[in-house]
């Protein structure tokens, strides 16, 4: 079958740099995804965007290249609850890779216990209105309800307006609960302002719920990019993610999102996203938490 890109796509960014900054040992990049190919895993009917095909194969190529160990693979929404490359990039993975899936209220036990033994360790909520249609909140509780008892984690997206209406939802959720990117702040925004103290205040008052700090490159309005070895990118983020890092130092992952879906403004160099990291965890030993323990405690253990 064949897939025709969302008009505009950016591909990720070819011929990545090589970090500066030494990952340590153990590394994972605790989010990104792989995308078909569209061949042999069809994009769900149901997608807001049809992405370039992203491989397993490539995905791992650059995990070694830039000095990772591990992935955690995310399902995207342009494959909806079709879970079947996520899985086939886990199996292919010698151990090196778990997984976030996306289910819905059909799913039978058989295929939870099945994706379980693949690697899967969490299910993902898309609250973003341009990649997701609206799931009613009791069927999301009943989803929850069934992956807890396998030990499974939930992953949230959302934007940081939409947060207010969500708090009491995501406060509620009986299992751990990843937020990815921050919430999305508006970094034009004081990190002390009410905005962001709302998302403070939701993992200060709920020590199950984590915080990815990746994505400046979806955030980020002054720059500078990650592109041309910069080595000081994404300047506006900056601060957020440090304060989540420096605050929360055991509830924080980071990840590259490759291939970075849906960008519109530039396509980051891998490379020098890797070298944004020591901006917002500047000692080793939140980097080593950042990178190394947190997701290993939370996805390999
Ligand atoms: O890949 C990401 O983390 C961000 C995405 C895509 C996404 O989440 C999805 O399609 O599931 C975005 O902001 O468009």
């Amino acid at each position: 079958m064949e897939f025709t890109k969302t008009p505009g796509w950016l591909d990720w960014y070819t011929g990545p740099s090589k970090p500066r900054f030494q990952l340590p040992a153990g590394a994972v990049d605790a989010h990104c995804h792989v995308f078909g190919p569209g061949d042999k895993f069809p994009y769900a009917p149901e997608r807001k965007y049809t992405p370039c095909d992203a491989s397993k194969e490539q995905l791992f190529a650059l995990r070694d290249h830039l000095g990772f160990d591990k992935n955690v693979i995310v399902q995207a929404t342009c494959h909806g609850s079709d879970n079947r490359a996520l899985v086939d990039a886990l199996k292919a993975s010698n151990g090196k890779a778990k997984g976030v899936a996306t289910v819905n209220r059909n799913v039978t036990d058989a295929e939870l216990q099945e994706m379980h033994a693949a690697g899967v360790r969490g299910t993902r909520f898309n609250f973003v209105k341009r990649l997701a249609d609206f799931t009613p909140r009791e069927v999301l509780l009943e989803i929850a309800n069934r992956i807890a008892p396998l030990g499974w984690h939930v992953v949230i997206y959302f934007e940081a307006v939409d947060l207010p209406e969500l708090y009491d939802f995501f406060t509620a959720l009986p299992t751990t609960v990843v937020v990815d990117h921050m919430g999305r702040p508006d970094v034009s925004k004081p990190v002390t302002g009410p905005e962001f103290g709302l998302f403070l205040k939701m993992m200060r008052e709920h020590s199950n719920i984590w915080s990815k700090v990746s994505c400046p490159e979806r955030l980020s309005v002054s720059g500078p990019k990650a592109l041309n070895g910069e080595q000081h990118a994404y300047q506006d983020v900056v601060p957020f993610a440090k304060h989540l890092v420096e605050t929360f130092p055991d509830r924080v992952l980071w990840g590259t999102d490759w291939p970075h879906p849906n960008l519109k403004d530039h396509m980051p160099d891998d490379g020098l996203l890797v070298d944004y990291i020591p901006q917002i965890a500047p000692t080793a030993e939140l980097q080593r938490k950042l990178l190394v323990d947190n997701p290993t405690r939370l996805y390999w253990s």
